[in-house]
């Protein structure tokens, strides 16, 4: 059958709104075999590795799966929690905390999380909310800042889905929020709270994940929406241009990608002499392989050995109050005209609601 078959038609059913948080993915255990599925899903997808695909099946089959897994699952083991991957909990947290904010704030909306590769899978979302009678859908993406490499291939996995459906529900679909004043708020509060605790740095580095430079040539505007965050939050913090510095990380393969480097300029700035170094990661909402494995042990040893005295890793927005708070107005300026408050008995029971969705969020423990 070309279309799913559909629930039979409930007159009268009051539809139902739900925000999906989407984030990139993770394996669902720190082993070779699980690291394998998942990188093989995530890297197969022409949206992540603009290779012609005959010639990539070759080399990821060949040559990369068989050599990165294992590789890769060392450093998952290195940073998974009690509770799992890093960035699975973190994201989950975030979504039943949006949720209590949202319910305190008067609106009934379900919020749940979905993963473009891996598990909770968004077509498994997306059908358990069409069985749970939701019609109306916010899609939002876990990527402040857009890429055709993420963003993109969200839309593009939701558009899918939905091809095999007979009653598409209403969708809205968030593009981007580089340059949201409660973002960067968020990313301040969190800098300034840090150097409250810890004292300020010589150089502020400002780690963004790299994408090939290719794609900024061919129109991406990935590139300039970083440099907008870094500007923004740079004018947030009192910084001059010497104060801080754009980087991008995570390079994949062996073309370019944007630069400068995030590893090589740790190197020159201790070799300048440049004696702390802190970094931030703002494009990566929640703490994950990249930010805890690749910055905060790789990137520091490289600084130290280099020379460098002191590194101090800033960790991600994660479950601040201010980036939830950030996350509600996002959903709320693309849910207008949307009929979501409640009744004043609904919002009575959503500040209780509240309350149960932050004890249910702590009692997740800690990400790492
Ligand atoms: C191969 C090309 C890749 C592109 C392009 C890319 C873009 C991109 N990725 C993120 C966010 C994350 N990436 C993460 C891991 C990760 N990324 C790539 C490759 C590309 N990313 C790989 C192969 C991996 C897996 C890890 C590894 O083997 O090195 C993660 C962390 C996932 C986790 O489980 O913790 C995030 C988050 C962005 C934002 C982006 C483009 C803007
Ligand atoms: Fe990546
Ligand atoms: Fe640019």
């Amino acid at each position: 059958m070309r279309f799913q078959p559909e629930p039979s038609h409930a007159h009268g059913s009051i539809a139902k709104t739900a925000v999906v948080l989407v984030n990139l993915g993770t394996p669902d255990a720190p082993t070779a075999p699980a690291v394998r599925r998942y990188l093989k899903e995530f890297l197969s997808d022409p949206r992540v590795v603009e290779i012609p695909k005959a010639a990539w099946w070759f080399i990821l089959n060949g040559l990369i799966l068989p050599l990165r897994s294992r590789k890769s699952a060392e450093k998952y083991a290195a940073i998974w929690s009690r509770d799992g991957s890093p960035l699975k909990v973190h994201t989950e947290k975030q979504a039943i905390l949006l949720r209590g904010y949202l319910g305190e704030r008067g609106h009934e909306v379900q919020v749940v999380y979905a993963m473009r590769y891996g598990n909770p899978s968004l077509p498994q979302v997306l059908d358990k909310l069409k069985a749970d009678g939701c019609d109306r859908i916010l899609i939002l993406p876990a990527y402040p800042q857009y890429s055709g490499t993420t963003t993109a291939s969200v839309y593009d996995e939701v558009f899918k889905h939905y091809a095999r459906v007979r009653n598409v529900p209403e969708l809205r679909l968030v593009k981007h929020y580089h340059d949201q004043e409660s973002y960067i708020d968020a990313l301040k509060k969190s800098v300034l709270a840090y150097w409250d605790m810890h004292g300020r740095p010589d150089k502020l580095v400002m780690s963004f994940h790299g994408v090939p430079k290719r794609t900024l040539t061919l129109g991406d505007p990935y590139h300039c929406e970083c440099h907008k965050t870094a500007r923004l939050l740079a004018a947030a913090l009192q910084l001059s241009p010497e104060q801080y510095v754009v980087t991008f990380q995570s390079r994949f393969g062996k073309a370019e990608w944007l630069q400068p480097y995030t590893a090589p300029t740790l190197v020159k700035l201790a070799k300048e002499g440049v004696a702390r170094v802190d970094v931030l990661c703002p494009g990566f909402p929640a703490d994950c392989l990249e930010t805890l494995e690749e910055i905060a042990l790789e990137a520091k040893r490289d600084f130290l050995t280099a020379g460098g005295k002191e590194f101090h890793y800033i960790p991600c927005l994660n479950e601040s109050p201010s980036w939830i708070a950030a996350l509600a107005e996002i959903a709320e300026q693309h849910m207008i005209g949307w009929p979501t408050m409640m009744t004043p008995l609904g919002r009575e029971e959503a500040k209780k609601d509240a309350e149960i969705s932050r004890a249910h969020a702590a009692s997740l423990g800690a990400a790492n």
